[in-house]
């Protein structure tokens, strides 16, 4: 199985590659850059090839990239990976969190009711969800949280906003600004996507000292080293059925 993992930042597909790489690497080969300047990095492993994409921060840069890298080869899955804020208690610094849901969660209206999603509005849609048994066993090897992850454009600094996010939707686990711009790309090419974010900072008042991006990409890097056999043997079931 072919598949693209898109990160925001070099520093993440760094720890997707490390991950993915089971033995040191003697000879680390040097990534290609797509058509708009995009680094992708290629890791082989048996029954899996995975092309790490560095993308770009924010939804629409991720949907860009994600859908330059399609139109130049053939998947059969998209994941979305990197670092986010976690909600509290579920989601503590460190740990993982796997999308049941891939949420647009500030798409959409203000209205004197509150928010309304951009579905509601009669466009597009704003939830996009992964197969339910690979985020499922994703989770179970990766001992991750399996909840929703939102994406935001803007990150939550406040105590006002994470209340609200949490109230819209109650069993979040994550926010991050990419999932949804990748998932809306797969999409398009009729490609499942899955969602991992290792969680660097709580979702809540702005503290750059309370950030975790070291932890975050370490668990990142184990993360995607549990889930290399997931992808393989999803991809096995997947060829099968095709
Ligand atoms: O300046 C700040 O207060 C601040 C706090 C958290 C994150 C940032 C970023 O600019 C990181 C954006 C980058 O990392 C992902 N990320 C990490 N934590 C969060 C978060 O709490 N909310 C949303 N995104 C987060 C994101 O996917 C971007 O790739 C700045």
């Amino acid at each position: 199985m072919r598949v693209l993992i898109v990160t925001a930042v070099g520093a993440e597909a760094d720890s997707v590659t490390a991950g993915l790489t089971p033995l040191p690497d003697p000879v680390t080969p040097e990534p290609r850059t797509l058509p708009g300047g995009y680094p992708l990095h290629r890791r082989d492993l048996p029954g899996l090839a995975a092309d790490v994409l560095v993308g770009g921060v924010g939804p629409a840069a991720a949907a860009a990239a994600t859908a330059t890298a399609l139109a130049l080869a053939d998947y059969s899955l998209v994941v979305s990976a990197g670092i986010g804020g976690g909600f509290a208690p579920a989601a503590p610094p460190g740990s993982l969190v796997v999308a049941d849901a891939v949420v647009a969660a500030d798409l959409g209206a203000e209205t004197p009711d509150g928010f309304v999603p951009v579905d509601a509005l009669g466009f597009g849609r704003s939830v996009h969800l992964p197969p339910a048994e690979l985020a499922a066993r994703a989770a179970e090897a990766t001992g991750a949280l399996l909840a929703p992850v939102l994406t935001v454009s803007t990150v939550t600094g406040t105590a006002a906003r994470a209340a609200e996010l949490a109230a819209r939707h109650p069993l979040a686990g994550a926010e991050a600004m990419e999932g949804f711009g990748v998932a809306e790309a797969a999409a398009a090419h009729g490609l499942p996507v899955l969602e991992v974010r290792a969680v660097s900072n709580p979702v809540g008042p702005r503290d750059r000292d309370a950030w975790r991006i070291g932890d975050a990409l370490a668990a990142l890097a184990d993360g995607f080293q549990a889930l290399g056999p997931v992808l393989v043997h999803w991809g096995e079931h997947h060829e099968r059925q095709s």
